[in-house]
């Protein structure tokens, strides 16, 4: 059975008298990837600051059983984070950030050096952080946020930055700690990652949850397209307007497929005007197009 690690009830924020977030409700189970995406000022980065008590909220937070308060969050020691910039010291080797960072236990060592593994931090790790790029900056970020291996780790845009290899690395890396049980919530604009990544999607809109859905209902629902190229792209555009079928675009010709406006229907339609199809392929929206989608409704 699905364990609740993190719920989130009526969660409401203002800056000043302006408000950002209007009664904010998700659960998150244990051991899934969840993806909180938006446009830009949605509200996702203020979602997160409110859960890891970076900002004053009103609402409930709950994990693993136990409330947090801005005031009171033990609870949090079980929680990695990376929001917004990592905090850098500049005259600090990368090991010695995650020396502050690590709690102490017997494996505390193994425990650095495995994360430094994991995202390949080798070659830099004991140089200054001054000396890092931007890249090197986020992965040792993503390294705080991960060394003591936490049961929910909330992640604000961890793939800023990186390079398409310390990308796919970071993807391993918590797809592996998932396998072992960890909870992510994790913010992205590149979909195409979130994609790869995320089972669960909760999607933000002025500050409000607009849809709570798993990834894989989301591209279930998502519209079907055709693209033909014809004897005669013009003609047939216009027939099949006449008929109902919605252009999406020109060249090529892509329309939408739909239970009535199907395949065989557009085909017997061309085929008695003459019109040749020469060349055809179906398409999938992917996940942008249906957030945009979703978004605009
Ligand atoms: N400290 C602050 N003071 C005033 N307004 C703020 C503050 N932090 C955020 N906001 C406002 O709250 C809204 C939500 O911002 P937030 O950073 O949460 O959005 P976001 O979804 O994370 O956007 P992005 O994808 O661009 O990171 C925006 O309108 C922003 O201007």
């Amino acid at each position: 059975m699905e364990e609740t690690i993190l719920s989130v009830k009526n969660l409401n924020k203002s800056f000043g008298n302006r408000q950002t977030l209007f009664d904010i409700n998700f659960e998150c189970q244990k051991g899934h990837i969840i993806g909180l995406v938006g446009a830009n000022g949605a509200g996702k980065t203020t979602i997160m600051k409110a859960i890891l008590s970076l900002i004053k909220s009103e609402g409930q937070v709950t994990i693993d059983g136990q409330k947090s308060t801005f005031n009171h969050h033990p609870i949090l020691k079980r929680v990695g984070a990376l929001v917004e910039y990592p905090g850098i010291y500049p005259y600090l080797s990368g090991r010695d950030h995650l020396k502050l960072f690590v709690t102490d236990s017997n494996d505390s060592k193994e425990r650095i050096q495995k994360i430094i593994n994991d995202l390949k931090l080798n070659n830099y790790i004991d140089q200054k952080a001054k000396l890092y790029s931007l890249g090197m900056k986020q992965k040792l970020g993503i390294a705080m946020a991960l060394v003591n291996q936490p049961d929910l780790v909330i992640l604000d845009e961890p793939m800023n930055g990186l390079d398409p290899q310390a990308t796919k690395d970071l993807r391993e890396l918590i797809l592996k700690r998932r396998d072992q049980g960890m909870t992510v919530l994790i913010s992205s604009h590149i979909l195409g990652e979130l994609q790869k990544l995320a089972e669960d999607l909760i999607v933000i809109d002025h500050g409000k949850v607009i849809k709570k859905t798993t990834m894989n209902e989301l591209l279930a629902s998502n519209q079907h397209f055709v693209v033909i190229k014809t004897s005669d792209d013009v003609e047939a555009q216009k027939l099949l307007e006449i008929v109902g079928f919605q252009v999406v675009s020109q060249s090529p010709l892509r329309l939408t497929l739909t239970k009535e406006n199907t395949v065989e229907r557009l085909m017997n339609i061309l085929m008695k005007q003459q019109i040749t199809v020469n060349d055809m392929q179906h398409e999938d929206a992917d996940l942008e197009e249906s957030i945009l989608k979703l978004i605009a409704e």
